[in-house]
């Protein structure tokens, strides 16, 4: 890259004053209330906060699936009007995945689907992505031949494959066994990482309901307040990691992290819990 870098670049995604609705008849449930974030190129951004706060809601709306009713998303500048291939989720469930279809077939279709690629390219782009998560001995294996944590790669394969300008996570690990949980983080990370040889990092936007998962996930994380959901703060934390998850400061962001998500209504409502109100940073 040359020349000078901008000290607070435009960033890749906005989240800006957004509320979000369920409208059934007879009830309006507002699930977020005036949400703003930024995510830049190659951050690693959780959105955290307790069940029901809207986490999943601000995912979908990333996603172009629900319409905001106040406020808007942009991408790369461009209001979001519906989904497209520059944002692809890989959800928590393992049946995201075509039973007929076998694992390369699987990661193939939304390259085949979008016209994105060719037959034989994206099948060469399958197996690249395979070979990434590790899956290149099952490429020809069905869903059902696999275990969960198989899975969650072959939708993570399929998603990279993609390219997408926003990679988006919904729990993608919240219905595995803790130690296969940790092994994908892991090798999230190390996707991540590694993601640098193929031209630079993807920008993940990642919504968990676990601190620690957070910390190690996130570059930065979003907190959110529930009932409607509200950014609460925002904290850096791209100073931990797996490695680091027993330490005494990971331990203290964490309790940081609990005290700002669980303190007493009366504390927070002095603070930026109120509508409107700007959310605090942390460095
Ligand atoms: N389809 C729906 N119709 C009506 N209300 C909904 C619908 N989906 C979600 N909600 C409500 O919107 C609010 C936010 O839900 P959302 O699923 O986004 O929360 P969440 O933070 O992702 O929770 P969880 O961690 O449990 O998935 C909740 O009050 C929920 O009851």
């Amino acid at each position: 890259m040359t020349g000078v870098t901008p000290l607070h670049p435009s960033p890749l995604l906005a989240v800006d004053g957004v509320s979000l609705e369920y409208r059934t008849p007879g009830r309006v449930v507002r699930a977020t209330h005036r949400v703003s974030f930024d995510v830049h190129a190659a951050d690693r951004f959780v959105l955290l906060g307790a069940s029901g706060c809207g986490k999943s809601t601000l995912l979908k709306a990333v996603a172009g699936f629900i319409a905001p009713v106040e406020g808007e998303i942009r991408l790369d500048g461009e209001v979001v009007q519906g989904p497209g291939p520059d944002r692809i989720v890989v959800f928590q469930e393992f049946d995201q995945l075509p039973p007929w279809k076998t694992v390369r077939q699987n990661v193939m279709f939304p390259l085949r689907a979008t016209r994105k690629l060719g037959r034989k390219e994206a099948a060469e782009r399958a197996d690249h992505f395979l070979d990434k998560v590790g899956l290149s001995a099952f490429a020809d294996a069905y869903p059902h031949q696999l275990s969960g944590g198989m899975k969650q790669r072959v939708a993570i394969a399929r998603a990279l494959a993609m390219q997408p300008r926003v990679l988006l996570m919904d729990e993608p690990f919240a219905a595995l066994d803790a130690l296969t949980r940790r092994k994908m983080q892991e090798e999230l990370l190390a996707l991540w990482e590694g993601d640098e040889a193929d031209g630079g990092r993807f920008t993940l936007l990642f919504v968990t309901h676990s601190i620690e998962e957070a910390l190690v996930v996130g570059s930065r994380i979003g907190l959110l307040s529930p009932h409607p959901g509200r950014v609460r703060a925002e904290i850096n934390s791209h100073q931990f990691d797996l490695h680091s998850a027993g330490s005494p400061e990971f331990q203290a962001a964490a309790q940081r992290i609990h005290g700002l998500l669980f303190e007493a209504p009366q504390q927070s409502a002095a603070e930026p819990a109120s509508a409107g109100a700007p959310a605090r940073r942390y460095a």
